[in-house]
Formats: structure tokens, sequence, C-alpha cells
């Protein structure tokens, strides 16, 4: 008889651009890997062929606000469906580079999208077959004042079509990760990411411990 694998963990990593969470999470996977887990690497938006067209036409072309929030879930459910859930069952730890908390921060908060229509796209692409609404195991929240993520992004890459906005919607974001977190606690973990880097791995490694993510 085989027995049923254990379902993986789900950890996405999120915060405005420049707050370190494409520095943090090879790190966490190197962790994990170390222990002998299993690990996946992904982003959103993309992950998948096709989702990784759609990023190139998000981050470039300008559309408006529905446009965006259709073409960030669509990208979603592909690498949702594809990607995500194959490798949860096969009992891997999947790292996404942000998730659906982006959307609700970014198109809801920072581009006054209705919220209840996030809301509904949320529910469609994220249901089981079982009917369950699927979120991740655990969200780790990099929370840094946009005008310490402005000074980090100036030293090290071009922006693109968000990183371009003014500080003004980066306020908005961070104020819309702060929603989230408060509708969520138990999921989304507020890291301060002002502090210098060596700390910052500090407070992920012992909330990855505390959750029985590491060992
Ligand atoms: N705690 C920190 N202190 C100082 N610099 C940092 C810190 N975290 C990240 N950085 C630097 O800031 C820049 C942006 O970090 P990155 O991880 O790419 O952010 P994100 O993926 O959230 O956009 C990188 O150059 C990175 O080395
Ligand atoms: C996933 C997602 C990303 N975004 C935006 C935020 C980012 O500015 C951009 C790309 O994300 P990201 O991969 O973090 O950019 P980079 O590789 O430059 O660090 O997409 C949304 O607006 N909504 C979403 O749902």
């Amino acid at each position: 008889m085989t027995h049923p694998r254990p379902r993986g963990w789900f950890i996405t990593f999120e915060g405005i651009d420049g707050a370190g969470k494409s520095t943090h999470l090879p790190a966490l996977a190197q962790a994990l890997q170390a222990q002998g887990r299993a690990v996946l690497q992904t982003r959103e938006p993309g992950g998948t062929p096709l989702a990784e067209r759609l990023r190139e036409l998000l981050l470039r072309e300008p559309m408006d606000p529905l446009c965006e929030a259709l073409l960030m879930f669509a990208a979603r459910r592909d690498h949702w469906r594809r990607v995500i859930e194959p490798a949860l069952a096969a009992g891997q730890v999947v790292l996404c580079d942000r998730f659906t908390d982006a959307t609700f921060a970014y198109q809801g908060h920072g581009r006054g999208f209705d919220l209840g229509v996030l809301q509904a796209l949320e529910r469609w692409v994220q249901t089981d077959t079982d009917g369950r609404l699927r979120q991740p195991d655990l969200t780790l929240w990099f929370d840094v004042p946009p005008a310490v993520a402005a000074q980090r992004l100036a030293a090290v890459r071009a922006p693109d079509r968000f990183e371009a906005e003014p500080q003004a919607f980066f306020e908005r974001v961070r104020a819309g990760y702060a929603a989230r977190a408060a509708s969520a606690p138990e999921r989304i973990v507020r890291i301060d990411a002002t502090r210098p880097l060596p700390q910052v791995w500090a407070e992920v490694e012992s909330v990855c411990r505390a959750r029985g993510v590491l060992a």
C-alpha cells in the first residue's frame, strides 16, 4: 500500500519593490535544501512560459487597472495549476516571490481598483476542486518605508512600469499590505526590513523555525 506524501509548504514573499524579497528568497531556499527539503523557487507574475509572457506585457505595456488585474490573475491561474499545486502535492516547499497579496496591495490599494472584484477573482483562481479557497501557508511581508526602498533600488536597477511610480503610490501599496496583514494575522508575518541584512535574515530564520518550516 502506498502512503500519501505530506503536502509541502507554500511560502510567499511580499513587500514594496526594493524591500529585500529577492535577496532573502534564495537564502531560505538554500537553508531548506541544506536540511534535505526539495524546494521550488518561483515568482509572480511569471513562473510558467505563458505567465512569463504576460509578465513582459504587465511590466511594459500601459493598460487600465481592470486589464492589469485580469492579466495578473490569468498569469496566476496558469502558475497555480501547472506549477504550484503539483509541487505542493509532491511535498515540495514552494517559495514564491509575490502572490495575491501583491494584487490587493498594488492593483487594489495602489491603483484604487475595486477590492470586491479582486476578492471574486481570488476565489475563482485559488479554489480547489474540493471547493476550498487555497492561501499560502505563510507569507513573509518585508516592510520598509518607500524612501528606504527607493534609495536601495536607485543604486541597483532601472525602474520598470511599477517601480517608476511616485512615492505616494508605494505609500498606498504599503498601507495595502498592512490592511491585508491585519485581515490574516496568522498567515502574514511582518518583518521590519529596514534593519541591516543579517538581522532581517535572522528574523526570517526564526519565523520559519517557529512555524516548523525550518528544523
Ligand atoms: N536589509 C537590507 N539592508 C540594506 N540593503 C538591502 C537590504 N535588503 C536588501 N537590500 C538591497 O536592496 C536592493 C533591493 O533588494 P531586493 O531583494 O532586490 O528587493 P525586492 O526583491 O524586494 O525588490 C538590493 O541591492 C539588496 O542587496
Ligand atoms: C504579483 C504582482 C506583481 N505586481 C507588480 C509589483 C512589481 O513592481 C512588479 C514585478 O514584480 P517583481 O518580480 O517583484 O519585480 P522585480 O523583479 O523588478 O523585483 O509587478 C503587481 O502589481 N501585482 C501583482 O499581483
